[in-house]
């Protein structure tokens, strides 16, 4: 399964990828609005600093809803570097958009991914990515494993090549979920990473040995 680390902030995407472990960095609007990235301008630099960071897929979001502006939207972010992964709504223009996308040797990440259904027509548009939001399903009291499940399997009945993003992610126990269930890619926040190493027993067990060492 690849790691990718979900924000827009520098530092922590540094701190991901020092670790060793990072395959990507996925970004929403939301999350460059938290880091005060605005404008036009502001917004491709960043995603051209951060594809100068990571060796790996980075999911750069159009903002425009219909099949034109998402296209020339989509040819400018996918213009700013080779690892650049063109984020794309799942609403009727963006499915028609990732075709194109597509049949055009440009890679997209279709997202807000809710449902199979919506996987589906994602994966036979030919998307790189889906992104299933397996947090905000949880949020709202439904199961976002069970989804991933679900769409695990229709993909490898189907010999869809399409991967399975998760995202939305929450906790550590949701990327270990994740993987369980056939995802191959979860993006997360660092603290879930980070999440990953903590086990009570592995701290006490370090003491033990560190303070066995000093009579060695
Ligand atoms: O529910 P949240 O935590 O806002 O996450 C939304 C998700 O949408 C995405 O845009 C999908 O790639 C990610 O950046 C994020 O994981």
């Amino acid at each position: 399964m690849k790691f990718f680390i979900d924000t827009a902030n520098l530092a922590q995407i540094k701190e991901a990828n020092d670790l060793g472990i990072l395959d990507g960095v996925t970004t929403n609007p939301s999350l460059m609005a938290k880091e005060g990235i605005k404008g036009n301008d502001a917004i491709l630099n960043h995603y051209k600093t951060i594809c100068e960071l990571v060796d790996g897929d980075i999911s750069a979001e159009v903002l425009s809803t219909d099949f034109e502006s998402i296209i020339e939207e989509g040819k400018k972010l996918a213009a700013i570097h080779p690892n650049i992964v063109v984020k794309v709504p799942m609403i009727k223009d963006g499915v028609k958009a990732i075709k194109w996308f597509t049949d055009n040797g440009i890679r997209t990440n279709c997202t807000l991914i809710f449902s199979a259904g919506q996987a589906i027509l994602a994966a036979k548009a030919g998307a790189t990515y889906v992104s299933p939001f397996l947090g905000r399903i949880d949020d709202s009291g439904w199961d976002g494993v069970q989804l991933i499940e679900q769409i695990a399997n229709i993909f490898a009945i189907q010999g869809f090549k399409t991967e399975i993003l998760a995202a939305s992610i929450r906790n550590a126990n949701h990327i270990i979920r994740c993987a369980e269930a056939g995802a191959h890619v979860c993006t997360c926040p660092l603290d879930s990473i980070l999440g990953l190493l903590k086990h009570p027993l592995t701290d006490i067990g370090l003491a033990k040995f560190l303070e066995d060492a000093k009579k060695m």
